[in-house]
């Protein structure tokens, strides 16, 4: 498990002092994938690099399995290292070295005997996809096959948490979907924690556990990805999450609805997992006597999760409208009330 308590990162500039991290706490439990999402300057890459000490915070502790990093001689802080794999959006590549040199490089630092370093590279390049292409060179790979052989070089020294400062920011759409799909292979086989940066919401739909979303260095909010998403409490959050998922009416459908001689109640019914296939339309019809009318419509899978939001309009008597309300929020749906007067 890594522990951040109270993490601070403050760098001079010129005399001019700049806090990078401020007072930040999160948990990162044993084999979870968690992310930390916040645009440019936010503190993300200070952030994530206090958790190998590539950056030794200026208050505050960082744990890994209970031991407080700081209280570690240098010695002792290396071997901690070499259990926390990193990869960066630029790969680090070494130019000059070939596919295998740059995975088996690692390896060779530790020691290994040269009979295990070929049988471990060639385990490490049969994992990331690039076997045939262990004699070519970084120039000769593509953005995606480079971030491969960063990931493999990572492994080799079969790490407990990866660490991933925007990994696939370099990427395109589709090579950064075949690089998120590794990733979490990664961590179901191998029970890898990882713990990833990024500006993409999409990123963070797609394999994360929990997610911590990052402004001027702090962390405004934490939680369970789906949690996250389907009750965003901050304004930075709710606009993460609209650059996928907008939960609402178009206001050209909004400026219809006020023209109704009875326009009902505007409600917006989110979903997940079970509740996607239950009938909730016909049975609000038939217990309640309503009339439902689909507005708006979004679904999308967060990881393993399907998440849908629906926006209807329901006319019927104001009694029953609550009754359905009511119905609607016993089912444990998220119901909200849509003030479409205003
Ligand atoms: N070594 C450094 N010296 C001085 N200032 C720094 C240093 N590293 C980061 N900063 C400053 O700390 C703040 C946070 O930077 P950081 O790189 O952690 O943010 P970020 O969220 O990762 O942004 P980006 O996505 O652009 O990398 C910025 O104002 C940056 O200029």
């Amino acid at each position: 498990m890594i522990q951040l308590k109270n993490v601070s990162k403050v760098f001079y500039q010129n005399k001019h002092k700049i806090e990078a991290v401020k007072n930040v706490t999160l948990e990162v439990q044993q084999g979870e994938i968690f992310g930390i999402i916040g645009f440019s300057g936010a503190g993300k890459s200070t952030l994530i690099r206090c958790i190998n000490f590539l950056e030794r915070p200026t208050e505050g502790t960082v744990s890994i399995n209970g031991v407080d990093l700081a209280s570690l001689k240098e010695g002792q802080l290396r071997k901690t290292r070499r259990k926390i794999g990193m990869i960066f959006q630029t790969f680090n590549l070494l130019s000059s070295n070939t596919v295998f040199d740059n995975v088996a490089t690692p390896l060779r630092l530790a020691g290994a005997p040269r009979n295990e370093i070929n049988r471990k590279v060639g385990e490490l390049l049969e994992i990331v996809g690039l076997k045939e292409k262990e004699a070519m060179y970084p120039s000769q790979l593509s953005g995606g096959q480079k971030q491969r052989v960063a990931i493999a070089r990572a492994l080799a020294s079969d790490p407990e948490i990866l660490l991933c400062d925007e990994a696939t920011s370099a990427l395109d759409p589709q090579t950064t979907e075949s690089i998120l799909e590794l990733l979490l292979e990664i961590n179901r086989k191998y029970h890898i924690t990882i713990v990833l940066i990024t500006h993409e919401m999409h990123v963070i739909k797609k394999i994360c556990d929990r997610v911590a979303v990052m402004e001027n260095g702090k962390v405004v909010e934490q939680g369970k990805v789906l949690d996250v998403f389907s009750r965003p409490q901050q304004a930075i959050t709710k606009n993460f999450i609209k650059t996928i998922f907008d939960v609402n009416l178009p206001e050209s459908l909004l400026a219809q609805i006020k023209q109704h001689d009875d326009p009902g109640q505007l409600l917006r019914i989110s979903f997940a997992g079970d509740h996607v296939a239950e009938p909730i339309l016909a049975e609000l019809a038939v217990k309640f006597a309503l009339r439902p009318n689909i507005m708006y419509g979004n679904i999308t899978q967060i990881k393993d999760t399907t998440f849908g939001t629906l926006v209807i309009r329901v006319t019927g008597e104001p009694a029953a409208i609550q009754a359905g309300i009511d119905y609607l929020s016993g089912l444990e749906l998220q119901i909200e009330v849509i003030d479409y007067a205003g």
